[in-house]
């Protein structure tokens, strides 16, 4: 991909205009000019002035995102991901609608406290905030590159964003992907990186929109990556829907439905015909325009309503051939147990869970950053007696320390200038009856904990700026991935608050720990229903097991995501994911006079790793060797040396 970008005002880029990432296709960047022009004469900003900060209420913010609830998990999983990719660079993530408010936001707690102002609700419209990503991108419907003092405002000058437009599935601007630092170390090669990476992302997001939008259709795919084409057809191969890439591969973009038959683009050649009726992936599909060939993949099938009469039968019938594609397995609900993972010191936890659920018990999820402490407490809460009462999920770290308070207790009429009139419910009022998920409670400001502390004990509340009380009942369940035993001993948690949410502490197992890895990464194969299906090779499997994850749960969903999509035939190899091959860092074991004892480490890892793969491979020994990379006489030596004569070994 080539970026054109057209600077405006002295920023890093600007010895540089064109930015070669690859020999693909170009994309061309707004010129700021334009939008600087807007600032000065029609919003009449001044640039050293101050912007008018402003940002929308919790309650208004769900109303915002309303439209698009029902694309609320690919919007996140999206973000998840760039955020993921990026995160290293100091990079946060959003997505904001056409009003330049964003609704989903994902960051690091250790990002530069500045990004606060991308948080959620936050309205970065060009006529509020000048010349910035999300709102000049929403004017000028194209990706967006913002540096520094390119900002209109002087204000921004230390931050730095890419945005580019999500579409919807009819490919109407819905929204803008955004990323921005304020990392002054960014070189100018990250920020070519970064531009690609954020512009792919908004483009995959809009394809995903295409696909959630025509689940229930035949989605034919051809092609890979940011150029992916999609079209959704109904039972009589008659084109319903396409995507962007479609639109431009054929042609339509002014079409606003560009109906039309399936065989009035490619050939209707027997053996194609056949292939569609009978197999996942079209061979030798002959466009009639201009006769090229390309190869397609049905990602799935027209799904019927009861009742619906079936779709006609495309002509010739089809036999009734093998299919050659991988089957997909079913995605199963997760359970407290299967959260927990089947190590015998967990399945004890599970058992505790189970015995205290609806006990009004307060619960304490502890755990590396990934591992599933939020998925859980939706699980305890799903499977509670209080399941079909509101689950209110309230990140501390999320929300600036000005704001935990009203968000959280809420606030009455006129409660302060700025406040609402009718004042805000806050997130304990909206858990009432339910279940209150206080996520990063471990980053709880000390002054906020007293309140919380008196609330959870008397179980009434008084919103900011009202003399009501007002009863709730709540169950809580708490988590952190700091170490809350430090903060208390260190006074910066009290300690008192500490033992009244710590019911039951339940501390969940780093994934690198859990015998159960591969069985997770063949659930989260098995999850994405609308994803190509893909299973994991041998090699791929040893390699899950030998990486550290120190992202966990979360790490081992983008890199199968990944994998599943650049895979071929839809078996995933070890190369696929594309893990580097050292062994996993240990933390080093220590000696008697202190030192680390990095001999001892290291064999700790290396029996860990043996005994992962033994059970991946069901004790075969000689596909433990294989993926271990060894010899069946080594394994054989490394089993004595570590042991391991109780696992199970086959011969
Ligand atoms: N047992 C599991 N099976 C399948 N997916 C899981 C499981 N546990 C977690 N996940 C997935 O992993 C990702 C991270 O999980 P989650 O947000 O619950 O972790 P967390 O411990 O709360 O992370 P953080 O501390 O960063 O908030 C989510 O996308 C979730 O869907």
């Amino acid at each position: 991909m080539v970026l054109r970008r057209n600077e405006h005002d002295g920023s890093a880029l600007r010895a540089s205009p064109e930015v070669v990432l690859s020999n693909s296709a170009a994309v061309d960047l707004v010129n700021l000019g334009g939008s600087w022009r807007r600032c000065q004469e029609r919003y009449r900003f001044d640039r050293g002035g101050k912007p008018y900060v402003t940002a929308l209420s919790a309650r208004e913010i769900g109303e915002q995102r309303e439209p698009f609830n029902g694309n609320l998990v690919t919007i996140q999983n999206e973000l998840e991901f760039v955020h993921s990719t990026l995160q290293a660079a100091s990079f946060c993530a959003s997505f904001s609608d056409m009003a330049g408010i964003i609704l989903h936001y994902q960051a690091d707690k250790s990002a530069d406290p500045y990004l606060e102002i991308e948080r959620p609700g936050a309205i970065w419209a060009e006529g509020v905030a000048g010349t910035n990503g999300v709102g000049t991108c929403v004017v000028e419907r194209r990706p967006t590159m913002v540096i520094g003092r390119d900002h209109f405002f002087r204000e921004y000058a230390s931050l730095s964003c890419i945005a580019a437009p999500v579409l919807s599935a009819e490919t109407e601007m819905i929204g803008v992907l955004n990323v921005t630092t304020a990392n002054p170390d960014v070189t100018t090669e990250t920020f070519s990186l970064v531009a690609n990476i954020a512009i792919r992302t908004a483009e995959r997001l809009s394809n995903q929109l295409f696909l959630d939008r025509f689940r229930q259709n035949t989605i034919l795919k051809i092609g890979n990556g940011d150029r992916t084409i999609l079209l959704a057809l109904d039972g009589d191969q008659r084109i319903v829907g396409a995507n962007r890439g479609a639109r431009d591969c054929f042609g339509w973009r002014g079409d606003a439905r560009p109906e039309r038959d399936l065989w009035s683009i490619f050939e209707r050649d027997k053996g194609v015909i056949d292939g569609f009726a009978s197999a996942d992936h079209l061979k030798g599909l002959r466009r009639l325009d201009n006769h090229l060939t390309c190869d397609a993949t049905i990602l799935h099938r027209e799904r019927k309503a009861p009742g619906h009469p079936a779709a006609k039968p495309p002509s010739p019938l089809p036999k009734p051939e093998k299919r050659l594609s991988v089957a997909r397995p079913r995605a199963e609900a997760l359970t407290i147990e299967k959260c927990l993972g089947p190590d015998p010191k967990m399945q004890a936890q599970a058992r505790l869970l189970r015995r205290v659920a609806g006990s009004s018990l307060p619960i304490l999820l502890l755990g590396e950053t990934g591992v599933g402490k939020d998925t859980l407490a939706k699980v305890l809460h799903s499977q509670g007696e209080r399941r079909d009462k509101p689950f209110v999920a309230f990140n501390c770290a999320a929300v600036p320390e000005s704001l935990i308070d009203s968000e959280l207790f809420g606030y009455g009429v006129g409660a302060f200038t700025g406040a609402k009139r009718e004042g805000n419910i806050g997130r304990l009022q909206q858990a009432d009856g339910g279940t209150l998920f206080l996520d990063e409670i471990g980053d709880m400001p000390l002054s906020l904990q007293t309140r919380l502390l008196r609330v959870l004990e008397s179980g009434e509340i008084s919103p900011l700026g009202s003399a009501k009380l007002e009863h709730i009942n709540v169950d809580v369940i708490a988590a952190t991935n700091n170490d809350v035993g430090k903060a208390v001993a260190e006074g910066r948690f009290r300690q008192d608050l500490y033992y009244r949410l710590a019911g039951v502490v339940v501390e969940l197992q780093p994934l690198r720990e859990r015998p159960d890895l591969v069985d997770i990464a063949h659930a989260l194969l098995a999850s994405e229903a609308d994803a190509p299906p893909a299973r994991l090779g041998d090699d791929a499997m040893a390699a899950l097991v030998r990486h550290p994850w120190p992202g966990n749960v979360r790490e081992l969903k983008f890199v199968l995501r990944r994998a599943r999509h650049v895979c071929e035939n839809g078996v995933i190899t070890a190369q696929d994911l594309f893990l580097p091959s050292k062994l996993p860092p240990v933390s080093p074991t220590r000696t008697t006079d202190g030192a680390p004892d990095l001999d001892l480490s290291l064999q700790d890892a290396e029996c860990k790793v043996i005994v992962k793969t033994l059970a991946v491979f069901g004790g075969d020994v000689n596909k433990a060797a294989q993926a271990l990379n060894m010899s069946r006489a080594t394994l054989y030596r490394k089993i004595r040396l570590h042991k391991l004569g109780s696992q199970k070994v086959i011969n």
